[in-house]
């Protein structure tokens, strides 16, 4: 692994001083202490760091489920951080994929449902069997969730966030409730929607043999980067050790 200095796509993220604040005085919680981060687009990004580091709340803050306390955030273009709530709904709605620890799908709704339910609002959407295909389920569309592993049940929720071909999808602790040959055919999903589809990917993990599917590691400590490693050469998610 080294970092580089070479050029790069045009940043899909540009945040300066970035920083959240939660509570006052004393008990003031600093979980972002002024980030300056660019991310180009169509990378594969993992970001490591101890627990309460703030890699959280910069997942948040760049997918518009939160806002900062002072500093900005920019996708291409436009600032977050100058959007209404209503802008910020639509932001997420048109550009943005969410994968989390667990993989909250309608227990009542099966897996092709389950993408549906996204599919019927989006402006572009696949069809919910090709977004199933993606992730390898495409036999198993009708089956629901309490029929389906945890591996599986977390596919579709990458098809369901795929589904909309967001410009970024956000991994939070993706494999997190996952065992070591389930949470590597999760990995090889995302890396796959990410080279397929051109995805951004931004995945927080404590994972590190996750660092080495990444085009760029960003290390957390303390509300700040203490590292950014660009990987000259990547694994496949069949490659890394567990
Ligand atoms: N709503 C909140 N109110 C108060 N403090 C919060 C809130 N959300 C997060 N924090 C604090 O902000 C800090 C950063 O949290 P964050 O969840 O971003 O860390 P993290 O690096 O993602 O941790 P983990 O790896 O455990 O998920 C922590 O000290 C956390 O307790």
């Amino acid at each position: 692994m080294t970092d580089t200095s070479a050029a790069s796509p045009r940043p899909v993220f540009c945040t300066k001083a970035l920083t959240k604040t939660y509570g006052e005085g004393p008990a003031a919680v600093h979980a972002l202490r002024g980030v300056d981060l660019d991310i180009p687009e169509g990378e594969f990004v993992v970001l490591l760091g101890p627990s309460g580091s703030g890699k959280s709340t910069l997942l948040n803050i760049l997918g518009g489920l939160d806002r900062p306390s002072a500093g900005t955030a920019h996708f291409k273009d436009v600032e977050l951080t100058g959007m209404s709530d209503a802008e910020l709904t639509k932001y997420r709605r048109d550009h943005v994929g969410f994968v989390f620890q667990f993989y909250n799908l309608m227990p009542s709704l099966n897996a092709r449902e389950n993408v549906e339910l996204v599919t019927e609002i989006a402006k572009t959407p696949m069809d919910a069997k090709e977004a199933l295909a993606l992730v390898g389920l495409d036999k198993r569309a009708h089956h629901f969730p309490s029929e389906l592993s945890g591996g599986e049940q977390q596919r579709v929720a990458i098809a369901r966030a795929v589904a909309k071909r967001p410009t970024v999808l956000f991994c939070d602790e993706p494999t997190g409730a996952l065992d070591s040959a389930t949470g590597r055919a999760v990995l090889k999903v995302l890396t796959d929607v990410n080279q397929q589809l051109g995805t951004t990917v931004m995945i927080v993990t404590h994972a590190a043999n996750t660092a080495m599917l990444a085009d760029r590691v960003i290390h957390f400590a303390d509300g700040g980067i203490r590292e950014v490693i660009r990987n000259r050469e990547k694994l496949t998610a069949e490659q890394i050790d567990w």
